[in-house]
């Protein structure tokens, strides 16, 4: 079993400069990370073209990834230690792993409280939303870019459509909801279907949100002007409806939300959301530390520096320590977009080596 790497600073001497009795995930730049982000795989079933490469990326070995009991106590870790308020498991598709219902069991017997999500692809969910909801899932989201059947094929590279739809009525039934539904604009691919997209949520009582493409797809295949904006998003949704900003407070969350009305009537239909990354960044305002399904801590999503808690873990280190090793990396979070200024893709920008699987997305 790996242990601690020698190459590993010890405990305490990552982030020297860290003021000592600071409690939680601080970083210096006066954000508090309370939202924690984990990665059960980066293994996926799907070959989203913004995300993986066709012939898929070399998975990492079982007993690489974080193991069900590993889980549970770096949760745990984050949750009695050092603030943790809310858990989103991610991936890569976190379906994939065959111990999932087990790992939201004993996350939801160990945290009675504590609000737990999963962002998923769907595929295989119709099969076990129902014991997700029984084991604990608070909510679910979703991740559906088109209603057409050819056009999912030609971005997910699987003709698993109607396996997405199985699952996200599942999800519903099961009482997963609310149900939130991530779709990735893709220029002359998908732009067109955004707003039959809108209009199938709103009918179902979806919350969907529309996300700006970011340069981490496998491909390195991303470019400023060939990403769909949310201006743009905007101005193809208000063809068919009316957007208002929503007065709700945004709280860190990455999706600006907008009321949407009829155009002839004005009724009230729902909301919908828009997280631009790239063109509006919400980095300021950051609440989030990822760990990888390695168990390394991502203090932002395009960091270049992933510093190791499975060494720890597997090691004699108490929880303390684990915590105080998490805690220096997320002092060292970069106060936007893997760098000390925003600017995805321009500026002096480096794509991250992973990809929006690998990392945990
Ligand atoms: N810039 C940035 N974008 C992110 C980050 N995390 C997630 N996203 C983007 O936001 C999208 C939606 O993420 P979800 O996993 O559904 O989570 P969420 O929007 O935080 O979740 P809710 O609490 O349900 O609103 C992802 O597909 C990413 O494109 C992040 O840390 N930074
Ligand atoms: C990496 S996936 C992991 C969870 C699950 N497989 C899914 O697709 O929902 C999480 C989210 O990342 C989004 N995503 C992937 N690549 C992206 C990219 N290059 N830019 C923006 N969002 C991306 C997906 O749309 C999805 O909503
Ligand atoms: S976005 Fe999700 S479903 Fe699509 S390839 Fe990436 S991890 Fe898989
Ligand atoms: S890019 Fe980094 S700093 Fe900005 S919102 Fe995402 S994780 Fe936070």
């Amino acid at each position: 079993m790996p242990q601690v790497r020698a190459s590993d600073p010890p405990v305490g001497a990552l982030a020297a400069d860290r003021p000592a009795g600071l409690p939680g995930l601080e970083d210096r730049y006066g954000r508090v990370a309370t939202d924690m982000r984990l990665s059960l795989t980066d293994k996926c079933n799907l070959r989203c073209s913004y995300c993986m490469p066709a012939e898929g990326l070399p998975w990492l070995a079982k007993d690489a990834l974080l193991s069900a009991e590993e889980i549970v106590r770096v949760v745990g870790i984050g949750v009695h230690l050092l603030g943790v308020r809310e858990l989103r498991l991610t991936g890569g598709e976190p379906l994939v792993r065959a111990d999932l219902v087990d790992i939201v069991a004993a996350l939801r017997a160990e945290h009675p409280d504590l609000p737990i999500a999963l962002t998923t692809n769907a595929v295989g969910l119709d099969a076990r939303a129902a014991a997700l909801k029984s084991a604990g899932l608070t909510r679910i989201n979703v991740s559906l870019d088109t209603l057409h059947p050819e056009t999912f094929a030609r971005l997910a590279r699987r003709p698993f459509f109607d396996r997405v739809l199985a699952g996200i009525e599942a999800a519903d039934a099961a009482g997963l909801g609310p149900i939130k539904i991530n779709s990735v604009l893709m220029r002359g691919i998908n732009d067109a279907d955004g707003p039959d997209l809108l209009a199938w949520c709103l009918e179902r009582g979806y919350e969907l949100r529309f996300i700006e493409q970011m340069p981490l797809d496998a491909d390195h295949g991303w470019t400023r002007d060939g990403m769909v904006t949310a201006a743009e998003v905007r101005e193809l949704l208000s063809e068919r409806f009316h957007l208002s900003p929503d007065a709700r407070d945004r709280d860190g969350a990455p999706a600006e939300r907008f009321e949407v009305r009829g155009k002839d009537d004005g009724a009230l239909l729902g909301t919908v959301g828009i997280i631009a990354s790239v063109t509006e960044p919400f980095c300021a305002d950051c609440k989030r530390t990822r760990i990888t399904a390695e168990g390394k801590v991502m203090s932002c999503l395009f960091s270049h520096e992933e510093v190791d808690l499975r060494g720890l873990l597997r090691s004699e280190a108490s929880d303390e320590q684990v915590a105080r090793r998490w805690q220096e990396a997320m002092w060292l979070k970069p106060r936007a977009h893997g760098m000390d200024h925003t600017g995805l893709g321009a500026d002096g920008f480096v794509q991250p080596d992973r990809s929006m699987s690998a990392i945990g997305g």
